[in-house]
């Protein structure tokens, strides 16, 4: 079973991840991993810390001149902002710092954080870890830092998937009040060759915010500079869309086999993501029923559908239309003036600890929900169709697409 884990803390020496159950024999290209990660990194509104990283993520074990071995793939990415923190984040004891994290000097104690952050994982965390001296322990943990290790398996996991003509773009839908109209939501998320959904994603790509109409880019760039000069901060909106999925990916048969619920876990595990809905979504619970069906095509290519309000899912199942997932992002919590709380050490009121922050990420988002996609599309491929060779998998999707066919169509 393909799988993953990551370490790492924000500010530490280093991430990692380690992806356990990846087949053998699949090529995969440095040129996309390091472009993907470099995808993550951009977008209009991101704060200073993007500077300083440049995320080309090192393959140090289990690939073999561009080639998967079979064993775990182990990834490593250095935080080049780890030297403005030598001191801070030390894994060791220092001189200036013993092992219960008791900093000695006044420059040290600077930074020791006690004043938990709304819309953080501080207070919670200090909480049930027993934090009691410097939240640090946890933010640096629950930082958004971690999801460039997702997206660097995430790369890994949809090159996989481009070899079998499976193509997943993430982009932005909305920046705050600014939403993509309806007529562009339409043309990504339609029906369409690997050709046209290639120029989209070109064109995403190459936009500052990963929106594909020019005007709603410079309505949202304006927005994002308002809001900075209000010295507040944006979420917005997000869509996921696959095209080339085979029917079948996922199962009815238990809850914890639904690609829906499964793809819902992996999508709102991203920090600050706070909703998640697939195809029509919420507006379904407004309509008549007979409004809301997909029709169902025999044509010699083989089922279609008149229409896409499921979103490509039906029984926790893909049904080979596009797969449409919206997601939602909330603000960046972190106010450059500061936000109500209470100073741990004196359990007085105050103004959080402010850090550098980015104004919006929804750009950075909609690529972690690209690779987070990926990651679980590959997971219930390769249960469908096998994990442990490239080439077999290969003999056994054209096996499947082969049956089907004959079973229903050359009868
Ligand atoms: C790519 C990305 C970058 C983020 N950058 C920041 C940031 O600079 N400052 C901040 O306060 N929150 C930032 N966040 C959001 C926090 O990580 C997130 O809100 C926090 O960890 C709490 O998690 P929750 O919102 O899922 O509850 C970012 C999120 C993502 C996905
Ligand atoms: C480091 C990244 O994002 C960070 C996510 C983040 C947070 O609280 O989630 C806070 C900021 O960290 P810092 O205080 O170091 O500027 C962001 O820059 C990244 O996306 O690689």
């Amino acid at each position: 079973m393909l799988n993953y884990v990551t370490a790492g803390e924000s500010h530490g020496p280093y991430l990692s991840a380690i992806i356990s159950g990846f087949p053998a024999n699949v090529p995969l290209s440095r040129t996309t991993l390091w472009a993907d990660l470099a995808q993550r990194q951009q977008g209009y509104g991101r704060g200073g810390r993007m500077q300083i990283e440049t995320d080309q993520v090192e393959v140090i074990s289990g690939l073999r001149f561009g080639r998967t071995l079979g064993s775990p793939i182990g990834l490593l990415l250095p935080n080049r902002d780890f030297t403005n923190w030598q001191d801070v984040m030390a894994p060791w004891p220092t001189a200036e710092n013993d092992a219960s994290g008791q900093t000695s000097s006044a420059a040290r104690r600077k930074r020791t954080i006690s004043q938990p952050r709304p819309g953080h994982a501080d207070l919670s965390g200090a909480l049930k870890y027993a934090q009691t001296q410097d939240l640090r322990n946890v933010l640096e943990r629950a930082s958004a830092r971690e999801t460039a290790m997702r997206v660097a398996v995430g790369s890994l996991c949809r090159q996989f998937l481009q070899a079998f003509g499976i193509e997943i773009l993430g982009w932005v839908s909305g920046i705050g009040a600014v939403t993509a109209a309806r007529q562009a939501r339409g043309a990504v998320s339609a029906p369409q060759s690997l050709t046209a959904f290639a120029k989209i994603q070109q064109q995403v790509a190459a936009d500052p915010v990963r929106t594909i109409d020019p005007a709603t880019s410079t309505a949202m760039r304006t927005a994002i500079d308002q809001a900075q000069a209000a010295a507040t901060t944006l979420g917005g909106r997000l869509q996921v869309v696959v095209q080339g999925l085979p029917i079948g990916l996922g199962s009815y048969v238990a809850a914890d086999t639904k690609l829906d619920g499964r793809l819902a876990q992996a999508l709102l595990s991203i920090n600050a993501i706070k909703g998640v809905s697939f195809g029509g979504g919420f507006t379904l619970g407004e309509q008549l029923g007979r409004a809301t069906l997909d029709p169902i095509l025999a044509t010699e290519n083989g089922f279609t559908r008149a229409s896409n309000h499921q979103g490509g899912l039906e029984g926790g199942m893909t049904n080979g239309q596009p797969l449409v997932i919206d997601l939602v992002m909330k603000p960046i919590p972190t106010q450059p003036q500061g936000a109500p709380t209470v100073d741990l050490r004196t359990m007085r009121a105050t103004g959080a600890t402010v850090q550098r922050a980015d104004v919006t990420a929804v750009p950075a988002a909609a690529v972690i929900a690209q690779s987070m996609t990926a990651i679980v599309l590959m997971q219930a491929f390769c249960e469908m169709f096998g994990g442990d060779e490239f080439g077999r998998i290969q003999a056994a999707y054209q096996h499947y697409l082969t049956t089907t066919k004959a079973e229903f169509f050359d009868k």
